[in-house]
């Protein structure tokens, strides 16, 4: 084992980069955010430049050594989150991005979406990736890069370009990017490209063939606690020789740092979108609710866990749009004392379907609706209709989740940027008529990159070690009358059922 008494964990996430430096007992010990711009180029594209992804996770590793006082030696390994999907092609022998990044929200694949739809195929992708055809994915979004991009399809058949997620991309360029870089993505990643065999843990040939992606531009999969390699890439030779043991999803290592390693544990995680993940054990359920069936993780030569997974692709992102294109507010965090400021939501109902609606509808021709506005409604009531729209939306994925599984919800644990705002969470519990309980430490995302990393370098013996460094911070508790909970949600319904059918 490496002597080093901290793991260090890049989340890297929508909206920003973290570096987080944790201690033997998952106590925080530095952190370090840095914002990245977001490019809209067209309705329903949104880009991200991924070497100003790559500059931003060297400034914020080098700021939480510097805050920390630590070095290299200091830690024994460093552990990778990211978000999902995002889709990277980058020069193998300059590490220069093609074009920008094609980014988890972007719609500009939907033609391509339904063509590979027609006759069997939405069953065909499902029964193979558990997944649903949706611009959501990686493979749509690289097919489109190969088809639009002059000259790329020939590079790439000839082994001059890498595809990667971002996780597969950090980690190229942390063990020495053109200079030796290891080219791999881990299996809770790769089972978001929709090009990966749920069971085998393979790349899946057929739906290679059927894309028309060149084998040879894929990372290979690896398990997501193990050293990929050692750490050579980072500017001034920061972090040389520390391991790199570990990467998962963002929304997996949430699930992992939440400590729900069991079959039936659950979590829903609110960032720039939010994302509810029940544990199924070590076999994939298929879903008849429009869930998702995904990896949870995989340890080393263990064997995989499964999980099911609702995905609302709008939550904290909405109050950045209340923010930044309405101006309704100079800071997120603002919008809870002005929702609060009203004591219900006025009769308006917001629907955020920006990107369409992902789960459990999964339809792309929806669009974002205010309904029932009359003149009495103010800026406080919308504020008030955008929390609750988490709110509702995490009710239909909790409704799915019990007809496909059956399960019994006891609890709700909650993480991620949105959850320091009381009020969400007291609209959860209202919504859901079940406790909602925030942990000690709410970063549970980088938590999860580190604990997956610690155990590859054996810095944690084994996942009992990990549950004993969960506790609870906070719990709300419901306080609605069931009568007023289920005429609300009947509401919330109307108004997704006005978001539908928008875009021909
Ligand atoms: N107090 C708050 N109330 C509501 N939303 C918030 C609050 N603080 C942050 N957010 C939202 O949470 C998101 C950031 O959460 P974070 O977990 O950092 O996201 P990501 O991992 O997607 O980058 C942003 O979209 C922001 O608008
Ligand atoms: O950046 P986040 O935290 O909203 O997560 C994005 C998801 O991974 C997209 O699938």
């Amino acid at each position: 084992m490496h002597e080093g008494r901290f793991i260090a964990a890049i989340d890297q996430g929508t909206t920003s980069s973290r570096c987080m430096i944790f201690d033997h007992d998952g106590e925080v010990v530095a952190v370090a955010q840095k914002e990245h711009a977001q490019h809209f180029p067209k309705p329903g594209w949104v880009e991200h430049d991924a070497s100003e992804i790559w500059r931003n996770v060297q400034d914020v590793v080098a700021e939480s050594l510097e805050t920390a006082s630590l070095a290299a030696a200091d830690l024994a390994a460093i552990g990778i989150t990211n978000q999902r999907e995002t889709t990277v092609v980058w020069d193998r022998a300059t590490g220069e991005p093609v074009a920008n990044a094609i980014v988890w929200q972007d719609t500009r694949t939907d033609a391509i979406v339904r063509r590979l739809g027609e006759g069997d195929g939405v069953d065909w992708f499902r029964d193979r990736t558990g997944l649903t055809l949706a611009t959501y994915f990686s493979g749509p979004k690289l097919v489109w890069l190969l088809e639009n991009t002059p000259g790329l399809r020939e590079r790439a058949g000839a082994g001059e370009v890498l595809f990667g997620t971002i996780d597969s991309w950090l980690v190229w360029n942390l063990t020495g990017g053109p200079d030796g870089g290891r080219h791999t993505t881990d299996v809770t990643n790769a089972s978001r490209t929709l090009l990966m065999d749920l069971r085998e843990l393979a790349w899946d040939e057929d739906i290679l063939e059927r894309l028309e992606i060149p084998r040879g531009m894929l990372p290979e999969i690896a398990s997501s606690s193990e050293v990929y390699g050692t750490v050579a890439g980072l500017r001034e030779g920061a972090l040389e020789g520390v391991p790199v043991a570990g990467a998962l999803g963002d929304q997996h290592a949430a699930l992992f740092g939440q400590t729900a390693f069991d079959e039936g544990d659950l979590k829903s995680t609110y960032g720039t979108g939010a994302f509810l993940l029940l544990n199924t054990g070590d076999t994939p359920v298929a879903s008849q609710h429009g869930l998702l069936s995904t990896l949870a993780f995989k340890l080393g030569d263990a064997p995989a866990q499964y999980a099911l997974e609702g995905s609302i692709a709008v939550s904290g992102s909405l109050v950045q749009w209340f923010r930044d294109q309405l101006g309704a507010i100079d800071s997120a965090s603002e919008i809870e004392a002005l929702a609060a400021s009203v004591d219900d939501n006025g009769g308006c109902y917001f629907v955020p379907a920006f990107s369409g609606l992902f789960a459990p509808h999964w339809r792309s021709d929806a669009r974002g609706v205010i309904a029932g506005l009359t003149g009495y409604v103010t800026k406080a009531h919308i504020a008030r209709a955008i929390l609750e729209a988490s709110a509702w939306q995490t009710r239909e994925l909790i409704d799915a989740m019990v007809a496909d599984t059956g399960i019994e919800l006891h609890e709700l644990r909650v993480d991620g940027g949105m959850t320091e705002n009381s009020l969400l969470l007291q609209l959860l519990a209202d919504a859901l008529d079940v406790e909602v309980v925030r942990p000690h430490v709410v970063e549970t995302t980088a938590l999860g990159a580190a604990y997956a990393a610690g155990l590859a370098v054996g810095f944690w013996p084994d996942v009992d070690a990990l549950r004993a460094n969960w506790r609870a911070d906070a719990t709300w508790r419901p306080t609605v009358e069931p009568e007023r909970r289920e005429r609300e949600y009947r509401q919330w319904k109307k108004a997704v059922d006005r978001a539908l059918d928008w875009v021909d």
